[in-house]
C-alpha cells in the first residue's frame, strides 16, 4: 500500500509517518526541504523516539522522499498510485500544495479513476475541506462532478506534541507518547483506510473543538503569557504558578463553552484538562514558546483557539472571559523577529493601534463587547 504525505516535518515524520508505517504503507514524503528529502532517500528509514523516561524507539522504514519543487512530475505519478494522501504542512501552506495535488488527482482520473481519500492533519477546523475547496477552484465544472464522486476529503483532528528539535541525525524525531487522530468517516470515499490509531467518528466537530480549545488554547496561554514574562520554554512557563492559574482559568472558560455546547461531563472534562496540563509539563520535552506561539495572526483568527472560545464564553455565560482576554492581549503584544506574522502584526499595530488590528485579525465587528474586555487587559499591562 502506498501513502503520499505532504510535509516531512515534526508531525509528518513523528506522528502520521509512524502510524502509516505501522499500518503497512510505503510512505512517499513530499516536501520542499531538499536536505530532508535527500536523507529520506539515502537512509530509507528514520527513528521516532518517545519523550518519556524509557525513551522507547520505533524505526520507521519503507519511506522515500520527493522534492515538490524539483520533481513535480514524480509527485503527480505518486498521487496516481496512492492508496491515501495525507498532509501536515501548516494551514497557510494548504492552498500552495493544492496546485500539485489537483494535477495528481486529474491524472489519476485519466489513468485509474479509483477513489482516494486526502486527509489534512493540521491544527485547524475544516483543514481537509479547505484543501478540497482549493482543489475545486482549479477544475472545470465537468471535472468537479468527477472529483466529488471519487475523491474524499475527510476532516481530521490530530493531537501529539512534537517540538522543534535539532538532533545529530536530521531525520530523528522525538515525540510525546500520547497521540490522537480522529477522522470524520462521513466524507470517506471507498473503503475506510485501515490504520491503527485512527478513530473514525460521524461528526468531528465536538472532537476538533475539544482538542483545539483545550490543547491548543492552553498551549497558546502558556506561550503568549510565558513569553510576555520572559520564559523561553513551555515547561519553564508552566512551572510558574501565576501562569498555571491563567492557563487553568482560560481552560475553565473554554471548558464551560465545550460543556454547554456538547454536553461533556463536567468531571470528565476536568480530567481531560488536567491530563493536558500534565502533558505541557513533560520534563522530557523542551518546547520553545516561540514554536507554540508561531503565527499570531492565524492564532487570533475568528475560528481559532482564542477568539472563538472567548466570544462564545461571553455569549453563553454573559461573563467576561478574563483569562482568554489576558492571553489575547499578550498575543497582541507578542514580538519575535524570526516570526513573519509576529513582525507583520506589530507593524500593523504601530500603524493602526490595537483596537483596529484586533477587529481586523479576529473578524469581530467594530463594537463587539469583547474588544473592550481585551483593551482593558492591555491597559492593565
Ligand atoms: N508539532 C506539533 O506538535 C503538531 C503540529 N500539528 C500541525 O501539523 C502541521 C505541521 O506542523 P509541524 O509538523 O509541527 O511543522 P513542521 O514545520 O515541522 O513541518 C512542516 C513541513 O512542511 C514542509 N513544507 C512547507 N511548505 C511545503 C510545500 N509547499 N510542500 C510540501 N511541504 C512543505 C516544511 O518544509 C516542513 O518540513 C501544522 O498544521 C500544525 O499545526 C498538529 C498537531 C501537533
Ligand atoms: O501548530 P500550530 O497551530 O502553530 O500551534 C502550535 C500548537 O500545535 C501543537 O504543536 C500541536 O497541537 C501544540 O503543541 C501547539 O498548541
Amino acid at each position: 500500500m502506498l501513502a503520499v504525505h505532504f510535509g516531512a516535518g515534526n508531525i509528518g515524520r513523528g506522528f502520521i509517518g509512524s502510524l502509516l508505517y505501522k499500518a503497512g504503507y510505503h510512505t512517499t514524503f513530499v516536501d520542499v526541504n531538499d536536505q530532508v528529502i535527500k536523507e529520506l532517500n539515502e537512509k530509507q528509514q528514520y527513528r521516532v523516539v518517545l519523550a518519556d523516561e524509557n525513551e522507547d524507539e520505533l524505526t520507521v522504514s519503507n519511506v522515500s522522499g520527493l522534492n515538490s519543487t524539483t520533481s513535480p512530475e514524480e509527485v503527480i505519478q505518486a498521487i496516481v498510485k496512492a492508496d491515501i494522501v495525507t498532509t501536515a504542512v501548516g494551514p497557510t501552506i494548504l492552498p500552495i500544495i493544492s496546485d500539485l495535488l489537483t494535477k495528481g488527482l486529474r491524472e489519476r482520473l485519466k489513468k485509474t479513476g479509483h477513489p482516494l481519500n486526502i486527509i489534512a492533519c493540521e491544527n485547524m477546523i475544516g483543514g481537509s475541506s479547505l484543501l478540497n475547496e482549493e482543489v475545486l477552484k482549479q477544475v472545470t465544472e465537468a471535472e468537479k462532478e468527477q472529483f466529488n464522486r471519487v475523491y474524499g476529503f475527510p476532516n481530521a483532528a490530530v493531537d501529539r506534541i512534537v517540538p522543534n528539535q535539532t538532533n545529530d541525525d536530521l531525520l530523528q524525531v522525538s515525540v510525546e507518547p500520547y497521540y490522537e487522530w480522529v477522522v470524520e468517516e462521513t466524507d470517506v470515499k471507498g473503503e475506510k483506510p485501515d490504520i491503527q490509531g485512527i478513530t473514525y467518528v460521524s461528526d468531528l466537530t465536538p472532537y476538533i473543538e475539544r482538542k483545539l480549545f483545550t490543547v491548543n488554547t492552553g498551549h497558546a496561554v502558556a506561550a503568549y503569557i510565558g513569553h510576555s514574562m520572559g520564559y523561553k520554554t513551555i515547561e519553564e512557563a508552566m512551572s510558574h504558578e501565576p501562569i498555571q492559574e491563567i492557563t487553568l482559568g482560560a481552560l475553565s472558560e473554554s471548558g464551560e463553552v465545550l460543556i454547554r455546547k456538547y454536553g461533556f461531563d463536567h468531571n470528565e472534562h476536568l480530567n481531560y484538562i488536567n491530563k493536558i496540563i500534565h502533558r505541557f509539563q513533560n520534563p522530557y520535552i523542551s518546547d520553545d514558546v516561540t514554536r507554540v506561539g508561531r503565527g499570531p495572526i492565524r492564532k487570533l483568527g475568528s475560528n481559532d483557539r482564542l477568539i472563538r472560545p472567548a466570544t462564545l464564553y461571553l455569549k453563553l455565560t454573559g461573563k467576561d472571559p478574563v483569562n482568554l482576554a489576558k492571553t489575547i492581549a499578550a498575543a497582541l503584544t507578542y514580538q519575535n523577529k524570526q516570526d513573519p506574522e509576529a513582525v507583520e502584526l506589530q507593524e500593523m499595530i504601530e500603524r493602526e493601534g490595537y483596537q483596529t488590528v484586533l477587529e481586523k485579525v479576529s473578524g469581530l465587528e467594530k463594537n463587539h463587547p469583547f474588544i473592550a474586555i481585551v483593551q482593558n487587559q492591555l491597559d492593565i499591562n
